[in-house]
């Protein structure tokens, strides 16, 4: 798939195998200093997308832009498809869009407050009061994320003792908690040792089973080892797109050879 025609990458998949697709999407920081260029991109359920590229390249801005958290830095054109709802439009509901469209941020950030507490923050914030049904929610989700058997008789204990690997799958859980379909991860391993990152790999390489994830990486083996397909962004254009075998075996611009080889970025 090259993709440096529009067409070619929006008629992708099938359309009921997408769970989200940009069509034309640009950035614009301050309203006026474009920093994404057209992106169209379809993204297929149930996969792992890798977004890659050097710094710079608008990689996080195009993350970022797709639950519309930059919504106050930058003007976002385009369309951001999901369920066949625009949702760049004005009358969006953006907190109704993140409970869909969960994000991971690349330092770890649970709230000061106990285990338990982080998962059921934003359901209780919702209205969820029902303990019996938060208590399950904070097994499931912590299972999911693969940590409940490294804290299930310390729940009332404070986050922020856990390792940065642990804080990390515990908001991967508290993401989980509140039902996405979509989770967004910015470089989400970048503050973690090889143990804690290749624990992490395995539970977002399950949570494909359930999920559909987007997320940024500074790192190659990490890209190819996870990732179902990836896209490779340049000064704010996305210039290659293809499933990661693709990109990794036999990419179709020199661009994206010169940067899986190592050569810039
Ligand atoms: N809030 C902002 N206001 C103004 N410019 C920004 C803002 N955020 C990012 N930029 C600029 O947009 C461009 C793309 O940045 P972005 O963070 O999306 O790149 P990236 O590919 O994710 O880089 P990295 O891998 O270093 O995180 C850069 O020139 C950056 O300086």
């Amino acid at each position: 798939m090259e993709t440096t025609t529009k067409a070619s990458y929006l008629a992708t998949f099938k359309p009921d195998e997408v769970a989200l697709a940009t069509e034309d999407l640009s950035v614009l920081y301050g309203g006026k200093v474009q920093k994404l260029f057209d992106a169209s991109l379809q993204f297929k359920k149930n996969t792992i997308t890798a977004l890659i590229g050097a710094s710079g390249s608008g990689k996080s801005t195009f993350l970022r832009s797709l639950n519309r958290m930059n919504d106050r830095v930058a003007k976002i054109n385009g369309k951001i498809m999901f369920h066949d709802l625009d949702v760049n439009q004005p009358n969006i509901n953006v907190y109704e869009l993140r409970k869909n469209i969960g994000m991971v941020f690349q330092r770890p950030n649970p709230f000061p407050k106990s285990i338990r507490e982080n998962i059921t923050y934003a359901l209780k914030a919702n209205g969820q009061t029902d303990k019996q049904q938060l208590e399950q929610i904070v097994e499931e989700s912590l299972r999911a994320a693969a940590l409940w058997d490294e804290v299930k008789d310390k729940l009332d204990k404070s986050a922020l003792a856990l390792s940065g690997g642990q804080q990390q799958r515990l908001c991967i859980a508290r993401a989980l908690a509140v039902k996405p379909e979509i989770l967004l991860l910015d470089e989400p391993a970048s503050a973690l040792d090889p143990v804690s990152t290749s624990k992490l790999e395995d539970t977002l390489k399950q949570l494909r089973l359930e999920y559909t994830m987007i997320m940024v990486t500074h790192n190659m083996q990490q890209a190819s080892r996870i990732s179902d397909y990836t896209a490779f962004f340049h000064l704010g254009h996305v210039i290659e797109y293809n499933t990661t075998a693709d990109i990794f075996t036999n990419p179709k611009g020199q661009l994206t050879e010169e940067y899986i080889q190592g050569s810039f970025g």
